[in-house]
């Protein structure tokens, strides 16, 4: 007698993503099976047919056709048909569900279905799957996921502002570390960390249109992030194609004038970014369009980084007004803020007292704390020194009709200069753009060297043709002339002489002007040139800023502030005198003096105590270092790419060339480049080789390979042979793992609470426990390969037993998940209410404290909880280990 009858319900063994088949016909010898997903009909000999009959037991969960679930709590037979009786698990009724009214999709877990199916892969697919989902497990759960990628050196005072900014819900801060220290560095690792975490999507990087390509190229070089560049152009071509151009790319540059000029302003205001980064912040000030556009554009994104290394270079308001767009609740009103700087003496003793969240309590509450980041040359450390060169020069009277370089002295002296530097490269900074272009031809003319020249009047395209043409080592210009726009963020550090043809009268823009130079990377001395004409401006303003305030040679983080006690004093001196009255200079050294001094003990030591804590920042590199495990990393991959049909070719000790073959798994890997690409797991070599791909836990290719084996089927079940002689033959173990996670928005931040958490189990033939005493790696060694067919007979002799064990061990998955539940509903309510009672804190000291910000973070709190109730609970895969010894 046949065991098949119409209606029932059987799966394809050896095509189980077709789900789930119903017998349609039964004709002599033949049997007919429809498959709903897909509407094909199979048609097999009885007798031979590769199917699997799928029979559900008590306690297991189904899914109905019309799209419910119930739990079974009985099963009948009538007529060779399955009937389940059960209860609903939306509305708890009971029901009676004929198997020829299960669904399709297989409401039990693909493994399980596998297995029903007979089906198995090769123990090796399924170490890989394991692998896969334990490193993205740990991965996810890293604290310094996303800090792994970054093409860079693991320096201590970065690690710490990325990883404490990336880590807030909504971060929103100043990034001012000195000129040089790596903003842009910091900037770039937050993101990626936000990014790759989906705490953020899409980025909107504002900046100087001269800056425009250096962050393009920074962002892809250090960080594999891609950014598109958007202009008027680029918008008005979108244009037709999308209602909000800023829609057609996650990750966009645009420059500061494109966002002043608002024409793309209600656009850019609805493009929904969830991040904003401001370089070069400082330009915007309270009172012009610019401040206005930012501001709007702060009110409708939630996270925001504001770049500047001289946050007050244009006066102590526009930095308030700056800190006050980013925390409009702490930073309420400049009376009171002015108020509170006037003690920070006081407050830095205190605070040195301090640490941990009493110190961040305190820094947050009376000065500029949890918004801004200040690290400075001094406690970073292992930067040249700077030399500074004068040269006195005559001063001279144009005469009538002549170029003014055919008879300015500083010509003469540069061109000797240039004569005495060969080969060494020289960078030249100079107020306007037409000095420079007359300087240009100066050089040309009087000394047939061709310079490269860097100004405003220049296209982008031609600007950065002019750095590289500088940069070049073997045919580059010898000299790069800049008006003040290369003063500003441009990385010029395999230079070692500036020559500054004039002097800035503000002290942030000369200490910009040397940060060309002095920044991470410089390894040389580095030597300040000033030639200057006696009875100048530069005269008086050499030293005022040399004798005064040793602007030259130290960096000067209190020169704004002399600057504007002296400003009227120093003006009215270069109008007057030929020479910088001594007792101006006295003044200025006296009052300098003082207010270094002042600062240290105050507004510097309160930075200094919030821009790093040394002992979080080396465990964050202690925590990078060991956790990004290359050789780990490298294993996985190498084993990956073997069993995807990806061919590798060594090329040294750590360069891979990797490429696509003909015999692919599967068409393409995201990350992988359809003509191959050479790659390194070694930082060392990353640094040294800036175009071939640094490998790591947060790199694309890596992260496709962790999702394809952990999202499709591949290596889900397997059996492997166990040759113990201590045992006897035939006899065998089931080794489960199963997977809890949530699904939510993205912008809710589960993963923060709720990770992907694993559990395992092994059980034995007779169904007892065995997890604790047998680890996974001791049978992984002493499995070995069994072939496809054998595994298939066992699978097909065990699989009913195996499948009563996983249906009795579902309580205890059960019980698990719901304790993990529990902890991690736990520990979000905690922080989260520590959040809350900060705003809470704050407000009764500030009424501007909205409550419906406080209000947010309950909501979030509510939706986390209800969110994390749902987690789902899968089987992720099965594993038979057989003796024959
Ligand atoms: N950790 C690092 N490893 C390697 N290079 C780095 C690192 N940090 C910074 N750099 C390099 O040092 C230079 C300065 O970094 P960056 O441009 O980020 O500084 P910045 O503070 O933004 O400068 P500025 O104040 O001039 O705007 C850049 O060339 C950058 O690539």
């Amino acid at each position: 007698m046949s065991d098949y009858s119409l209606g029932q319900r059987w799966l394809s063994e050896t095509e189980t993503n077709l789900g789930l088949g119903i017998i349609t016909q039964i004709d002599g010898r033949q049997i007919t099976v429809m498959f709903p997903s897909n509407g094909e009909s199979r048609i097999y000999a009885s007798n031979d047919a590769p199917l699997a009959r799928l029979q559900l037991s008590e306690g297991q969960q189904a899914h109905h056709a019309e799209d419910w679930s119930f739990t079974i709590t009985e099963v009948k037979e009538q007529g060779g048909l399955l009937i389940y009786f059960g209860e609903r698990l939306d509305d708890g009724s009971e029901v009676m569900v004929p198997e020829s009214q299960l669904s399709h999709h297989i409401a039990i877990n693909p493994a399980l279905t596998r297995l029903v199916a007979g089906n198995a892969d090769r123990h090796d697919l399924y170490l890989l799957r394991n692998q896969a989902s334990e490193y993205y497990a740990k991965w996810q759960q890293s604290e310094v996921a996303g800090l792994f990628g970054a093409r860079v050196g693991l320096l201590p005072h970065q690690l710490y502002v990325a990883h404490t900014v990336a880590e807030r819900y909504h971060p929103r801060v100043l990034l001012a570390d000195e000129v040089g220290l790596g903003k842009t560095i910091e900037a770039g690792m937050i993101m990626q960390r936000r990014l790759l975490t989906g705490r953020d999507q899409r980025v909107l990087v504002v900046v100087p249109e001269s800056l425009r390509n250096q962050w393009l190229v920074e962002m892809r070089r250090r960080f594999a992030l891609t950014f598109s560049v958007f202009d008027d152009e680029r918008c008005e071509q979108l244009q037709d194609e999308h209602d909000n151009p800023f829609f057609a790319e996650q990750l966009i540059i645009v420059s500061t004038d494109f966002v002043i000029q608002q024409r793309w302003q209600e656009a850019l205001l609805s493009a929904e970014f969830d991040l904003l980064v401001v370089d070069e912040a400082h330009h915007m000030q309270p009172e012009t369009q610019g401040y206005e556009q930012l501001q709007r554009l702060s009110e409708t994104i939630n996270d925001v980084l504001l770049l500047t290394a001289t946050p007050e270079q244009e006066g102590s308001e526009g930095h308030f007004h700056r800190l006050r767009l980013l925390d409009p609740n702490r930073f309420d009103s400049l009376e009171s803020f002015t108020e509170q700087q006037r003690h920070y003496q006081q407050l830095a003793s205190e605070a040195e007292k301090l640490s941990g969240d009493q110190l961040d309590r305190l820094l947050d509450r009376h000065s500029t704390g949890r918004v801004m980041f200040r690290n400075r040359r001094k406690h970073v450390g292992g930067f040249p020194t700077r030399h500074l060169h004068v040269h006195q020069l005559p001063a001279y009277t144009p005469e009538s009709g002549e170029p003014w370089w055919l008879e300015d002295p500083r010509v003469s002296w540069l061109l000797e200069f240039l004569k005495s530097q060969k080969p060494k490269k020289t960078l030249l900074i100079c107020h306007h753009a037409d000095d420079v272009l007359d300087l240009s031809e100066a050089l040309r003319v009087l000394a047939g060297i061709h310079a490269a020249v860097f100004h405003e009047g220049m296209s982008l395209l031609e600007r950065d043709r002019a750095a590289e043409f500088f940069a070049s080592a073997e045919d580059g210009s010898p000299i790069l002339l800049c008006s003040e726009i290369g003063s500003e963020g441009r990385n010029f550090q395999f230079v070692q002489d500036l020559v500054l043809f004039d002097l800035p009268a503000n002290p942030d823009l000369l200490e910009q002007r040397i940060g060309r130079l002095d920044r991470i990377g410089q390894k040389d001395d580095i030597h300040i040139h000033v030639p200057y004409l006696e009875e100048s401006d530069e005269a008086l303003l050499l030293p005022w800023y040399h004798q005064g305030m040793n602007a030259f040679e130290q960096c000067n983080p209190v020169g704004r502030q002399v600057y504007d006690e002296f400003k009227e004093q120093l003006s009215k001196a270069m109008t007057t005198a030929a020479e910088l009255p001594d007792e101006l200079l006295q003044q200025t050294k006296q009052r300098h003096q003082q207010l270094t001094a002042d600062a240290e003990a105050g507004r510097d030591k309160l930075q200094e105590l919030n821009a790093c804590r040394p002992a979080i920042a080396q465990q964050l590199i202690t925590s990078i270092e060991q956790q990004a495990d290359p050789d780990s990393l490298y294993d996985f991959m190498e084993a990956f790419w073997d069993r995807f049909g990806v061919t590798t070719e060594v090329l040294d000790e750590h360069r891979l060339f990797v490429r696509p073959s003909e015999h692919m798994r599967v068409p393409a890997i995201p990350g992988l480049r359809e003509d191959g690409m050479t790659i390194t797991v070694d930082r060392d070599t990353a640094l040294n080789y800036e175009d071939i791909e640094f490998l790591s836990w947060d790199h694309p290719h890596v992260q496709a390979a962790i999702e394809l084996l952990t999202t499709e089927d591949f290596g889900s079940v397997c059996v492997a042979k166990l040759q113990n002689a201590a045992l006897p033959a035939g006899a065998w173990f089931v080794e489960l793992d199963y997977v809890s996670e949530v699904t939510a928005p993205r912008k809710l931040g589960v993963q923060e609470y709720y990770p992907q958490q694993r559990l395992r189990i092994l059980l034995d033939s007779q169904g007892r426990n065995l997890t604790d005493k047998v680890p996974r790696d001791a049978l992984t060694q002493q499995a070995t390969f069994i072939d496809k067919k054998t595994a298939r007979q066992i699978v097909k002799q065990l699989r009913d037993t195996a499948q009563g064990f996983i249906q009795q061990q579902q309580p205890h998955a059960d019980a698990w998940r719901n304790q993990r539940i529990t902890e991690a509903s736990e520990e979000a309510r905690q922080q989260l209410a520590g959040q809350k009672q900060r705003l809470i804190e704050l407000q009764q000291h500030n009424p501007a404290v909205r409550q419906d910000e406080i209000d947010a973070i309950e909501q979030r709190s509510n939706a986390l909880l209800e969110v994390m109730q749902q987690a789902s609970l899968s089987l992720f895969s099965i594993r038979i280990l057989f003796n024959q010894p």
